[in-house]
């Protein structure tokens, strides 16, 4: 049995190659305290065994979701293959070490846009958030920009993925992983 995690490093490789851009980009859906979904696009950060990685500021929606409902579902969608991956788990936060180093190897500016942004909230005005990013500047000038408390990543980790080919007709291929003690079974599922 193929275990999914090199199966998805198989995926991933093809789709760095063959996608335009952003062949890291997945769809995360999430949902609130009374089961209402929300989706979102955001970007794979870094991926193994130990789960899927994105980053974000953990004071707006989506991070206010997964805080009083830690589980998501992510969709890799590359559309040049005809592929989709679906993964399904429990989501927790990165360590503050992992989040250190995945920040200081952003763009300055980048870092000091997760300072100027208060994501998801009402901006009364586009000046109103520049102000805020050349506050930033000024703060951090002649210096490294730190982390923000407010900014991390979250990690999900499956309990399920699938993986699905497009196939003529609609008879596509789906294969099914799910985990099982310390490991995962395989299944199909009719398309
Ligand atoms: C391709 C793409 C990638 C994105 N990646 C991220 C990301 O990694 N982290 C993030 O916070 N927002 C990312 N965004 C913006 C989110 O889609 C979203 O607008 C923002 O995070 C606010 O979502 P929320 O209000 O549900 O928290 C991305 C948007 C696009 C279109
Ligand atoms: N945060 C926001 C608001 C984004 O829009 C994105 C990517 O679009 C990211 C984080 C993650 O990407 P990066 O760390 O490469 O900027």
């Amino acid at each position: 049995m193929t275990d999914p995690f090199t199966l998805f490093d198989q995926w991933y490789a093809q789709a760095r190659e063959t996608e335009i851009n952003d062949s890291n980009a997945m769809a995360l859906a999430t949902a609130d305290a009374r089961g209402r979904p929300s989706v979102r696009m955001v970007l794979l950060k870094g991926h193994g065994p130990d789960g899927f990685v994105f980053y974000t500021n953990f004071e707006g929606r989506k991070a206010g979701e997964l805080l009083v409902n830690p589980h998501a579902a992510l969709l890799f969608h590359w559309k040049s293959l005809r592929r989709q991956i679906r993964i399904e788990g429990a989501v927790g936060p990165v360590d503050d070490a992992a989040a250190d180093a995945y920040f200081a190897s952003r763009s300055r500016d980048s870092q000091l846009g997760a300072w100027a942004s208060d994501q998801s909230r009402p901006l009364p005005s586009r000046n109103i958030f520049m102000a805020r990013f050349e506050e930033a500047s000024a703060r951090f000038a002649g210096g490294p920009v730190p982390r923000p408390p407010h900014w991390s990543g979250f990690r999900v980790v499956p309990e399920r993925i699938e993986f699905w080919q497009d196939r003529e007709h609609r008879l596509h291929e789906r294969r099914l992983f799910e985990r099982q003690d310390d490991g995962w079974c395989e299944g199909l599922l009719y398309p």
